[in-house]
């Protein structure tokens, strides 16, 4: 089977660029903010604080909202230790921040963006977070923002016409049994060799902090305004595939590596995996809502998110032909929006079992 082309963000600092368009995952961020603090408070070992302390972003994309995911560690690293030792950790704890990303992030964006007096020496780490980027412990708290659904390859038998967990679509609607099963024994597989990774390069009693999207239980894709979005991205290539400026074929076999839990399965992945305890699950009330619900901000996001994966795929110009669909698709799509089930945006608290 081909590789799947990998999924990265749309580069740089323009109009079009993930840097200029996602404040909806750093909305995340800062609505969690303080809880994080409260875990890192609760449940970070004093001990750990000392001389070199690691924080590691893994999928950074080019900023800006990675230097947000790590300014908040360590804030609440520092006022731990200044409040439990009554020393200013400027004087005795050095801090490293570790960036990763596919080695085809635009990492030149994000060390130019880096922000003026920070408090910490940074570093690239690029390589799949499906594998082992770094040594064995040697980082103290990890993070991972909206980069917690990605499988590292289209399921088996997704693409495949003759196969029953053949999707048609390039993601949501279609999605019955035996598609989900495809996707969920992937994306288990996936993430627990993604914690595996992360557990052996995690000092022991470290943290993992994950925030991002799943789906309430029992509810799907498709009723969620992230799947009603997807599937304005499908139907655009649809529509682009009658008008026969694509082969219908190249639609058919498109499928994305992308997989949104239900709140109960990402519990059971994480204790399989049987490296971690779960020391918080939090159900966070997100600034911005589900999505801003203007069609414009939701195509240009699109974009900036999807775009790269898209063209590599149809190409370039194909890719541009599709976004200007997605903005009248999601205008007609609008009251489907308006009455979509919630779903959950998370942050999870993960401790290195020793
Ligand atoms: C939606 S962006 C989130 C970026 C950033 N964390 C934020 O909060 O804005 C997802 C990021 O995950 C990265 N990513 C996806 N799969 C990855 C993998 N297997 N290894 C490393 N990074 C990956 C993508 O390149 C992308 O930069
Ligand atoms: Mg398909």
């Amino acid at each position: 089977m081909a590789t799947t082309p990998k999924w990265i963000m749309v580069g740089g600092e323009g109009p079009e660029s993930y840097n200029q368009n996602s404040s909806y995952q750093r909305a995340l961020l800062e609505a969690a903010k303080e809880k994080m603090s409260e875990a890192i408070k609760a449940k970070l070992s004093l001990d750990l604080i000392s001389d070199r302390f690691s924080v590691a972003d893994f999928g950074c994309a080019s900023g800006p909202n990675t230097f947000v995911a790590v300014q908040n560690i360590i804030d609440a690293v520092e006022d731990k230790y200044r409040k439990e030792t009554g020393q200013n950790p400027a004087e005795n704890i050095e801090f490293q921040v570790l960036f990763n990303d596919f080695t085809t992030n635009d990492f030149n964006t994000l060390f130019q963006s880096l922000p003026a007096g920070r408090r910490y020496y940074s570093a690239g780490v690029p390589g799949s977070f499906f594998e082992r980027v770094l040594p064995k412990e040697s980082f103290h708290i990890g993070v991972i923002n909206y980069a917690f659904h990605f499988t590292s390859k289209i399921p088996k038998g997704i693409t495949d016409r003759d196969s029953p967990s053949w999707n048609r679509d390039m993601h949501c609607t279609g999605f019955n049994e035996a598609v989900k099963k495809a996707y969920l024994d992937q994306y288990s597989a996936d993430t627990k060799i993604l914690l595996d990774a992360r557990a052996d390069e995690l000092v022991p009693g470290g943290l993992m902090l994950l925030f991002g999207s799943c789906l309430r239980d029992g509810v799907k894709m498709s009723e969620t305004s992230k799947g009603i979005v997807l599937d304005a991205v499908g139907a655009s290539l649809n529509d682009l595939a009658q008008q026969g400026v694509i082969e219908q074929d190249k639609v058919d076999s498109f499928s994305t590596p992308l997989y949104f839990a239900e709140e109960n399965e990402l519990k059971q992945i994480i204790e399989e995996t049987g490296r971690f305890t779960i020391e918080a699950f939090e159900d966070i009330i997100h600034a911005k809502g589900e999505f801003t619900l203007d069609p414009k901000v939701l195509a240009v996001s699109c974009r900036a998110s999807f775009g790269t994966f898209l063209s590599q795929h149809f190409g370039e110009q194909v890719f541009t032909k599709v976004f200007d669909l997605i903005e009248a698709k999601l205008r007609q799509e609008l009251p489907r929006l308006l009455n979509a089930k919630p779903g959950m945006q998370y942050l999870i608290v993960l401790r290195k079992k020793n």
